[in-house]
């Protein structure tokens, strides 16, 4: 057992404490419909298939992965910019995915988003001082006399002039717009921020600012963040949680140091290895990057089994008939993979078989029954698999 197994004393691993967000089986289908005049629905993007996480206050989770697996729409979802098709989103104990109009109108208050393009979200023939404090007035917070000195000191927080708020979007750069994007999403006061590729669109000289800003605030504010980027560079610094997501699941999620310096999903490990800045040990002493062949499948007729193995350089026959759960495999670590294991240390045969009941193959063993598996729902288990002994630690024997 690594030193980075052992639970850290402020974060719990089971939910003692209501998280401010829970997000458990999360779906979002979107339908394909047919052309013509009758529009028939003919099939179903999984943008979101099935995902859990947390964010507990004040802290932050990282989720990542290539265009098109699924980070924005899990965003619009949480945000409740769009309606899940299954699931639950739990903010601070309630379930939010369904709830009405009416419902919804004190909790975008406590939920804000950023988006990637400042420009773009910000209307530009309105000032600064407008979108700023447009919220504070559509939800009454502050007497109309008091908005104005308070937008002034949302610019200063945001390390902006507080006398520009009569200036234009157009008349700041992008790194200022975006401080104007954060501003406007701190003007409520929220619980949860949703950062969606919030550097993205920037300089790489501004990036930086950015998020030591975003960081700043987080600190000063106490506010949890879900952070949305497409690669592992950018979350680094900013979130202690990292979840890796693939064609509308999460295929890896745990500690920063687990994710960055262990991670057992050949995925992550080809993510990481275009990282310039992780250092060799960090993916196991290889210095060449790791090509991942063919393209993202389609989410309308995803793979069977594991939606990875298509690209993957150790998948074998299992993985194209039985998915691999999300196994939980350290105090705060997760790995969706038939073949987990450390760069170089990926096992010959599925971990999980013995599990879950089938044999090498992936058919079904004579006389196995599955195991019921600690840890597949949102939360981690005070139990965990610990490869390849497949023996359960408990937290309290570490
Ligand atoms: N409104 C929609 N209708 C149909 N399909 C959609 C819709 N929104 C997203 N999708 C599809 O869902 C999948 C996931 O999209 P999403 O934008 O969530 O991915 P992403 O990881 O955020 O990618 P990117 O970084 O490019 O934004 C994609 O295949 C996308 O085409």
């Amino acid at each position: 057992m690594t030193a980075t197994d052992a639970l850290p004393a402020e974060t719990p691993a089971t939910g003692d404490s209501t998280p401010l967000l829970d997000v458990r089986d999360l779906k979002m289908y979107f339908p394909v419909k047919s052309s013509g005049v009758i529009r028939r629905t003919v099939g179903h993007v999984q943008a979101v298939d099935g995902v859990n996480f947390q964010v507990r206050a004040g802290e932050s989770l990282g989720l990542v992965g290539e265009s098109g697996c699924g980070k924005s729409t899990t965003g619009r979802l949480v945000t409740r910019l769009e309606k899940p098709t299954d699931g639950s989103v739990m903010f601070e104990g309630r379930d939010i995915s369904q709830i009405g109009a009416r419902e919804l109108k004190p909790l975008r208050r406590e939920i804000q988003m950023i988006f990637q393009d400042p420009y773009g979200s910000l209307n530009p023939r309105h000032t600064v001082g407008t979108i700023i404090g447009t919220p504070l007035a559509i939800h009454d917070i502050l007497p109309r006399k008091q908005i104005l000195p308070r937008v002034q000191e949302l610019l200063e927080i945001v390390g902006l002039n507080p006398e520009h708020y009569n200036r234009y979007p157009h008349e700041f750069s992008g790194g200022q717009r975006q401080r104007i994007g954060i501003a406007r999403a701190l003007t409520l006061q929220p619980k949860l921020l949703v950062a969606d590729e919030p550097v993205s669109a920037l300089d790489v000289s501004i990036q930086a600012q950015v998020i030591n800003l975003l960081q700043d605030i987080q600190r000063e504010f106490n506010i949890g963040f879900l952070f949305i980027a497409h690669d592992l560079a950018v979350v680094r610094h900013f979130c202690p949680e990292i979840a890796v997501m693939y064609l509308g699941k999460i295929v890896e999620i745990g500690e920063r140091d687990r994710i960055y310096e262990h991670a057992n999903h050949p995925y992550t490990q080809a993510l990481l290895s275009a990282v310039p800045d992780v250092g060799q040990a960090a993916i196991g002493g290889r210095r060449e990057r790791i090509q991942l062949t063919g393209d993202v499948p389609s989410p309308i007729n995803p793979p069977s089994g594991c939606r990875f193995r298509t690209r993957c350089q150790f998948a074998q026959e299992i993985c194209a008939k039985v998915e691999p759960p999300l196994l939980q495999i350290g105090a705060r670590h997760k790995v969706a993979c038939h073949f987990a294991g450390e760069l170089g240390h990926h096992p010959a045969e599925p971990v999980t078989a013995p599990l879950l009941g089938v044999d090498r193959h992936g058919d079904p063993a004579p006389g196995a029954t599955p195991e019921e598996l600690p840890g597949t729902d949102s939360s981690y288990s005070d139990s965990w698999y610990d490869f390849p002994g497949r023996r359960i630690v408990r937290a309290d024997e570490v």
